[in-house]
């Protein structure tokens, strides 16, 4: 039996050892592997190597190519250094390595050339996911199709790994394909979804869920723990909130263009195009134009009814505030601004109607929960006719008996990012005590109102950045804050898209509270806190709800129960 040569042995120690392989078993069995299969081809290939004093690297890289190359490569080089075309052997092998390596990567299919690919999957911004020809080429379709469709595409731009590509047509249909029901949909990037079955939003919004938590927090999660999509009563017109604005020509100009007049407002009114622009600006800045809207089927039939005069006064109101300002710079910073002149709110409520000022106060009655006031401009869950369902069931599952029987009943709830208090006032019911933390001040003087005009006594608001409010409450020391420390405690987090921030996650582990129930728009930045929660063991995720609260969009609110673990777990 030949000995393998001693590269060879070398390089498979150092594959191994790349792999995080530990075990020394493992490597024994592998380096024994390659001692039966050395042949003589091999041993040539080693000889040669010596005679051209290639180092360990370049001997290395010349192993990973395939035996019938690596033996061309070292014959040119020979040829090379006897005609002294080469000084550096070793660079020259490597280069040569790379070259095949690179000239053997899949190639991607031409910009602007027009193919046929079956759709995989779709991806939770919407895109499909297809592979094209016998490299099976990765190629991502923007919106609009569904996965088993078979469409015709034209490749837009090729990057590294893969294409980006736009749908031309849908050649073969999926049996969830359904008629849009706004002309605009693939044109306005409010929506990405109106052309699934609604059965089949649903179905992906719990896909999506389910495959973002676990890729991205890297936890084993039992396949049935993502329950099914809690479904919206309304699939069209849910909306309490839209904000359309106002494209005066040069908004979208950065650099020295001075377009933005008062005469300019003729622009569209509405929403962020789905697609980004070619065209750049001086600074190299893309931009997405306006789609005109003027009727949106998310909105509620009262925002619809309104949206024609708002928009007309919207005009008005930007040529006025256009019309003040001399420099083209003051009027490009006010186009800017998140609630410029040019944005215009309508928010539908129960009880104001459709109120269009950012700081004016509002009321919405959520169907056996209670009534609550806030800024319109501010934050309120969009969908009102799920958010009974939605707080009853967030509730519902903060209250539930702890582990340790029935008698084990949930005694403290923090409601950490609370708004104005709508989950703290509707659990007050079933907990003995309740605090409610929030940054935004405003917010929690109507959440004490809210407090009051609800009857729940026993909740009380802090108006703080989330983690110093709960480290600040932990820290104090009234007979509701000792209960806090003890084992019934469950914390509601809602935070914004962005997560946790690293001081609140800390501060929640250093209190460690029996149960964290962790509501999120942001399944992916959840799966970032979710790996930061469980790092140590103390919590495992017992269930996880979506929620629809936005039918037609991408968008998915993901509800994850975290417990304590028991001790003898
Ligand atoms: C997704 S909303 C949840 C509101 C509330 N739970 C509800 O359902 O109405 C997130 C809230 O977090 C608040 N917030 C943002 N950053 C915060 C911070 N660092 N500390 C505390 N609250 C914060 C925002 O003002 C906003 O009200």
């Amino acid at each position: 039996m030949a000995l393998a040569s001693l590269p060879l042995r070398q390089s498979l120690r150092r594959k191994l050892r790349g792999a995080c392989r530990s075990a020394q078993q493992e490597v024994s069995e592998v380096a024994a592997a390659a001692t039966t299969t050395t042949t003589t081809t091999e041993l040539v290939l080693e000889e040669e190597m010596q005679k051209l004093g290639l180092d360990a690297d370049a001997q290395a890289v010349l192993l990973s190519a395939p035996l019938p190359a690596a033996l061309e490569i070292l014959a040119a080089c020979r040829e090379a250094a006897e005609a002294k075309e080469v000084r550096n052997p070793s660079a020259f092998v490597v280069a040569r390595v790379r070259k095949l390596q690179a000239d053997q990567r899949p190639q991607p299919p031409a910009e602007g050339s027009q193919l046929q690919m079956r759709v995989s999957k779709v991806l939770s911004h919407g895109q499909g996911l297809g592979f094209w020809g016998e490299s099976e080429w990765v190629i991502m379709v923007g919106m609009g199709v569904l996965a088993g469709e078979l469409v015709e595409v034209c490749i837009s731009r090729n990057f590294k790994r893969y294409s980006e590509a736009q749908l031309i047509s849908v050649l073969e249909c999926s049996p969830d394909r359904v008629q849009p029901k706004c002309p605009l949909f693939g044109q306005c990037s409010g929506c990405q979804y109106q052309h699934a079955s609604y059965e089949a939003q649903l179905a992906l919004k719990r896909e999506h869920v389910s495959g973002t938590l676990r890729e991205l927090s890297g936890l084993e999660l039992p396949s049935d723990i993502v329950e099914l999509t809690v479904r919206s009563p309304q699939e069209y017109h849910y909306r309490n909130k839209i904000t359309p604005k106002l494209e005066a020509v040069s908004a979208k100009h950065g650099g020295d263009a001075d377009l933005l007049q008062p005469d300019g407002c003729n622009g569209p009114i509405g929403f962020c195009e789905q697609e980004w622009g070619h065209e750049q600006d001086a600074s190299g800045r893309r931009w997405r134009g306006t789609v005109d809207i003027a009727q949106c089927p998310l909105a509620t039939e009262a925002i619809n009814a309104q949206l024609p005069a708002a928009r007309e006064a919207l005009r008005l109101r930007a040529a006025e505030a256009l019309g003040k300002l001399r420099s083209p710079a003051a009027r490009r910073s006010l186009a800017r601004r998140r609630r410029s002149p040019l944005v215009a709110l309508l928010r539908a409520t129960t009880l104001d109607g459709v109120v269009q000022s950012w700081e004016e106060v509002a009321t919405e009655t959520i169907a056996e929960v209670g009534t609550f006031k806030f800024r319109a401009g501010n934050f309120f869950q969009v969908n009102s006719p799920m958010l009974p369902i939605f707080v009853t069931r967030i509730v519902g599952l903060a209250a539930e008996p702890l582990q340790g029987g029935d008698s084990l009943v949930p005694e403290v709830l923090v409601d950490l990012y609370c708004g104005v208090g709508v989950f703290a006032i509707a659990a007050s019911r079933h907990f003995q005590r309740v605090f409610g933390i929030e940054l935004d001040g405003g917010a929690i003087e109507l959440a004490r109102e809210n407090a009051v005009a609800n009857g729940a006594g026993n909740v009380s608001f802090q108006a703080c950045d989330a983690g110093d409010g709960l480290c600040a409450l932990l820290a104090a020391s009234g007979a509701s804050e000792e209960a806090l420390r003890g084992e019934r405690s469950v914390v509601i987090v809602d935070p914004p898209r962005e997560g946790l921030l690293p001081v609140a996650s800390e501060a929640l582990l250093d209190w460690g509270p029996q149960r964290i129930v962790y509501v999120s728009c942001d399944p992916a930045t959840q799966a970032r806190d979710l790996k930061e929660l469980t790092a140590k063991g103390n919590y495992v995720v017992k269930r996880i709800v979506p929620f629809d609260m936005f039918p037609q969009t991408r968008h998915v609110e993901s509800v994850v129960v975290l417990e304590r673990r028991m001790r003898a777990e």
